[in-house]
């Protein structure tokens, strides 16, 4: 019988800081891709079968009972199998800073004489291309070869060919040891290096360790607060300050369905959002890093901007669907590349402008090109704000004139104007100030419907979206203005669904099919953490805690989130580890911590609009 993947939230992360692998609690690497996160996977196995790719190193007996943790708050990953024979240990972890990118794994003994089995299926480009394998004559190593790809795998164990898989079969008693190392490499240079197992597991750990201890991170919530900065960390690609929204491709937002995308990206939208938690958290280099990505991506004409970039900067993202990969759990059609990357979505203006508005705030560093870039944002967004968009989800259904849209657009020429207050920079803040509040009158005019006593998802329409709920936190308006009140009471009724929230509904389509897709989706995390959001904001302190405390028991034993939970079939769906899950739950703890931290900058704001 064909292996079927686990749960999504059966899988643990680890990382280097430029590709993440997923673990799955059966010993199983399911999903990996070498060397960028944006490179072709070579372990497919996740949205595929066992043949396109998977790494198996567990007890010969499938029967066994796991438990997982993360070793000293940081990404090496120890997985404890308990079985009928003894006990073991396997630890897995990425090393960061090596010359060529390398996964190790190591067995350590624990208790009795545990029978053992590897089994390393590599198939490169996304799960199809079987490597031409060789053994080194110097250090036993076996490589593999497919085209411009290599890899090398190193251990002390037999290692044999079966049924083109590279297989061990071996015995580990109480105190012993075995790892395996394997390494990524161009094919056209020497075989990369062997590595030392113990003194890379001893690096890795005191890389991960120092970079927790360095967060100020206190309160109630700090561990979950803090295993989603390391999750966010992991989630950036060192090289050039880059953050993708997750690391996987195509892990479907309802099982079975067709709603499957690549987020191995960086939007806007979500690293803007990223930049935000590390400054809070206190990490001001990631933030400079980012934020010089930011600059350097958005570079050159303002007319170009982008919803999305590849880690590098990369503007064309094609995206094509995987022919040859069946999908989680059928969940077709597997994609790569991403089509919205070329989408009018006018929320990222305000989204990125408010981040380097914080930035200022923060004293992060500032380059001297920093203001006339966004200077030309703004003016390119006076000129477009008026257009209907795509909106903050991307539909595929066609333009509309989204309200939140809009209100971001507002944020845009409200946080610019602040710059020019209080920073003293150059700017036609009188202009700027005209365009804000006519933006203001008309999403109070157009974008409020009075019959129902709330804000609509688009313009003149009657269907919800949650993210009004941003409303509030963006300074538009104070979260007990009656406008808002009406609109949380709506949201709670109509989007509300098992406790959860949905971003808006796919079931029953008020205005149209607006995101032109099929089927259906669970409720959206983000979201749901905005409803607590809203809740602290009002003061609704017990309800919010009650929320945010629910959603914190929808974490992998790991502390993990994807993008979305299925309350139906018990189960996390979406790609997974999803940045935007745990941003939100940062954003959320911080909130629940000290009510008066302003999220983005917008306490000023609101206060203003009250004494209006
Ligand atoms: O739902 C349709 C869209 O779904 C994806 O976008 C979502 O993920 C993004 C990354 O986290 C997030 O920024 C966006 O707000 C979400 O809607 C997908 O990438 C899109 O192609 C798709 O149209």
């Amino acid at each position: 019988m064909s292996y079927k993947p686990l749960a999504i939230e059966d899988y643990g992360l680890i990382g280097d800081c430029a590709s993440c692998a997923l673990v799955g609690r059966n010993g199983s690497i399911d999903w990996l891709c070498w060397p960028r996160f944006d490179s072709a996977a070579c372990l497919a196995a996740l949205v595929g079968t066992d043949q396109n790719g998977r790494w198996l190193l567990a007890p010969a007996d499938s029967g066994a009972r796991t438990e997982r943790r993360y070793l000293d708050d940081g990404l090496v990953l120890e997985t404890v199998f308990e079985t009928d024979q003894g006990s073991v240990a396997l630890i897995d972890f990425m090393p960061i800073d090596v010359a060529a990118p390398t996964i190790i794994r190591v067995i350590e003994g624990r208790r009795g004489a545990v029978d053992m089995t590897m089994n390393l299926r590599l198939r490169f480009d996304y799960g199809t291309s079987v490597p031409w394998v060789t053994r080194l004559p110097d250090d036993g190593g076996i490589t593999f070869i497919a085209g411009p790809a290599l890899a090398v795998l190193r251990t002390t164990v037999p290692l044999e060919g079966e049924d083109f898989a590279t297989v061990s079969r071996f015995t580990v008693a109480a105190g012993e040891r075995v790892s395996f190392v394997m390494t990524y490499g161009p094919s056209h240079l020497p075989v990369p290096a062997a590595l030392d197992v113990d003194s890379e597991l001893t690096r890795t750990k005191r890389f991960w360790s120092d970079w927790t201890g360095r967060s100020a991170i206190e309160g109630p919530y700090a561990d979950a607060m803090k295993r989603s900065l390391v999750t966010l960390k992991a989630l950036t690609y060192a090289a050039t300050g880059g953050i993708v929204a997750a690391p996987t491709t195509s892990l479907p937002e309802q099982v079975g369905g067709p709603r499957n995308w690549d987020y191995r990206y960086c939007w806007l939208r979500d690293a803007t959002l990223t930049l935000i938690a590390l400054m809070r958290g206190g990490y001001d280099q990631e933030a400079r890093d980012w934020r010089d990505w930011l600059h350097r991506s958005i570079a050159g004409s303002p007319e170009q901007l982008q919803i999305m970039y590849g880690i590098a900067g990369e503007r064309q993202l094609m995206e094509w669907e995987v022919p040859w990969l069946d999908g989680y759990e059928n969940s077709q059609p597997v994609r790569v590349g991403n089509a919205a990357a070329g989408q009018l979505q006018l929320d990222v203006y305000g989204e990125v402008v408010a981040a380097l508005y914080l930035a200022r705030r923060q004293n992060l560093r500032q380059p001297s090109h920093g203001w006339s870039l966004q200077v030309g944002l703004v003016e390119h967004l006076e000129q477009i704000w008026r257009e209907p968009d795509e909106g903050m989800w991307e539909v595929r259904g066609g333009r509309q004139h989204f309200t939140v849209s809009k209100a971001f657009c507002w944020m845009a020429f409200d946080r610019s104007i602040r710059d020019v207050e209080e920073y003293d920079l150059p700017g036609p803040v009188e202009r700027w100030r005209q365009v804000r509040d006519e933006i203001r009158d008309t999403v109070l005019r157009e974008g409020f419907n009075q019959e129902k006593n709330s804000f609509t998802q688009i313009f003149n329409g009657r269907a919800l979206d949650a993210s009004l709920l941003l409303l509030p936190t963006i300074g538009f308006l104070p979260a007990d203005d009656p406008r808002m009140l009406g609109t949380v009471a709506a949201i709670e009724k109509e989007l509300v669904a098992d406790g959860f929230v949905l971003r808006y509904r796919t079931d029953d389509e008020v205005d149209g099919n607006l995101d032109g897709l099929p089927g259906n989706e669970g409720a959206f995390l983000a979201c749901t953490f905005w409803l607590a959001d809203v809740y602290v904001q009002q003061g609704r302190m017990d309800e919010a805690r009650a929320l945010f405390e629910r959603l914190l028991g929808l974490r992998n034993d790991l502390g993990l989130l994807a993008e979305e939970y299925d309350p139906r079939l018990n189960r996390q769906v979406g790609n997974f580890p999803q940045a935007f899950s745990h941003l939100a739950l940062f954003a959320t703890a911080t909130h629940l911590n000290d009510r008066n931290v302003p999220l983005r900058g917008e306490a000023d704001g609101t206060a203003e609009h009250k004494a209006a």
